[in-house]
């Protein structure tokens, strides 16, 4: 009964103006309408992306950053040769193996392994300053280093391991990069195969087909996107 007069003294919808059916609105609820946002701001996110060897993840992040806003891709340090077109401090941090060790004494990496003869890590001081700015972090690790990351962050990390279409295919990809000596081309061939299997470990599968780049760009920001729309967000720390 008493809703049924809190509605009556709500006026007819083509009588008055919104402000008026608002405040009339708030007057029969006895309270005001918040303008207060609803949610909180989603959690930052640490988006782990992996794969085999010359599957595409440089080429994949590349253009995520391209795409997208307020995502920070965490440059690794590696004591790898610079390859033609890199640039230090923006594709990697190139160091010497010596100064690599003397940041893995001082506990600076939050992963570090050797992959193919050189070292790579990641630096946790970068991670930790962009997460504070409210940015998204990207990873880019090997199988190995997922592996690692994986024990560090349990659940609170987005794993993403992308594949090609065909093994075929990847091994042409890795042919026609031309960066790799034929002795270094059949280890990384062999490895892949093997890498495959730890797909499992992994909370999202993409696949970079042949000439598809931008679906599988598109995958990894939905990906992102449902991600920061989970109800239970991901709390990573590092
Ligand atoms: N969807 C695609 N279609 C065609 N070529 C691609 C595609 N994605 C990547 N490539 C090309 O394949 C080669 C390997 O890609 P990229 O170097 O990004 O692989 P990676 O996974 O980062 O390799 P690594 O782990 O050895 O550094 C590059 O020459 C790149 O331009």
């Amino acid at each position: 009964m008493a809703d049924t007069q809190k509605f009556y003294s709500v006026p007819s919808l083509d009588k008055v103006s919104k402000p008026e059916l608002l405040r009339a609105l708030e007057s029969s609820l006895a309270s005001s309408f918040s303008s207060d946002q609803i949610c909180c701001a989603p959690n930052p996110l640490i988006i782990v992306i992996s794969g085999p060897s010359g599957v595409g993840k440089d080429a994949v992040i590349k253009r995520l950053r391209e795409v997208r806003e307020n995502l920070h891709f965490v440059v690794t340090a590696t004591s790898r040769g610079i390859r033609p077109g890199e640039v230090d401090g923006k594709d990697y941090y190139f160091v010497s193996k010596e100064e690599f060790l003397s940041m893995v004494e001082k506990d600076e990496l939050v992963e570090y392994a050797v992959v193919y003869g050189d070292y790579k890590g990641i630096p946790k001081k970068q991670i930790r300053e962009f997460m504070a700015k409210g940015c998204d972090i990207v990873l880019r690790v090997d199988i190995q280093g997922a592996e690692t990351l994986r024990k560090t962050l349990g659940d609170s990390g987005v794993f993403i391991f992308l594949v090609a279409e065909s093994e075929l295919a990847l091994v042409e990809r890795l042919i026609e990069r031309k960066t790799e000596s034929k002795e270094e081309l059949l280890v990384r061939i062999a490895t892949g195969r093997e890498e495959v299997k730890f797909v499992k470990r992994f909370d999202y599968v993409v696949v970079n087909a042949h000439g598809k780049l931008e679906e599988a760009v598109n995958l990894v920001g939905s990906i992102i996107d449902a991600e920061k729309a989970k109800v239970r967000q991901r709390t990573p720390f590092i």
